[in-house]
């Protein structure tokens, strides 16, 4: 007989606004007139989905896996560590279920762009765009993000793996 292991997990992000970077979310390149700061491509989506898959399968965070010291990473496309971290939870026996995610941004305006962020992650990770959604919000002007001065992303993940309950684990 077989039980249904299920694990949730959850990732948060926040980069600053920088001049001349390229703005990219959830691996589609945004028309704007700032980018984020970051060591990777400083994609705050796709890190905090990273974050949420990691933490539902108890694999750490993004900065354990991709030290922001290790020049490897340096302007790297953050779809690459994404793929990494889908394949990890892939090897310890576990799909995602759903993925809910939330930009927190005043500018630019996303809403065109939400189905094509979902796309996109859903592609990198392998699994059907039915299963991502993606959301926008401002904060109304309030806090840093309101100031303009960077963007957040949140991140809900569903794993689950079939287990075998006649296999003792050891
Ligand atoms: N950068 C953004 C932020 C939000 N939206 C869309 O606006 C709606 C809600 O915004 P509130 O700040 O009033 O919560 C929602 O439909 C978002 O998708 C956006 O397009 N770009
Ligand atoms: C992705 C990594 C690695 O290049 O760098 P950043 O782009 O600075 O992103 P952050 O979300 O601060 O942390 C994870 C880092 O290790």
């Amino acid at each position: 007989m077989e039980t249904l292991d299920i694990r949730i997990g959850m990732g948060t992000d926040v980069h600053a606004f920088a001049t001349d970077r390229d703005l990219i979310l959830g691996g589609v390149m945004i028309d704007h007139d700032m980018g984020l700061a970051g060591h990777s491509d400083a994609d705050v989506l796709i890190h905090a989905v990273c974050d949420a898959i990691l933490g539902a399968a108890g694999m750490g965070d993004i900065g354990d896996l991709f030290p922001d010291t290790d020049p490897k990473y340096k302007n790297i496309d953050s779809r690459i560590l994404l793929a990494t971290c889908a394949r990890n939870l892939a090897q310890a026996g576990y799909r995602i279920m759903n993925l809910d995610c939330t930009v927190f941004a005043q500018v630019p305006k996303l809403g065109h762009k939400k189905q094509e962020m979902a796309a996109s992650m859903a592609e990198t990770l392998e699994i059907s765009p039915g299963c991502v959604n993606v959301k926008a919000t401002t904060t109304e002007h309030l806090g840093f993000i309101g100031r303009k001065q960077g963007i957040a992303a949140q991140a809900i993940v569903l794993i689950a793996a079939q287990t075998n309950p006649n296999i003792r684990e050891t």
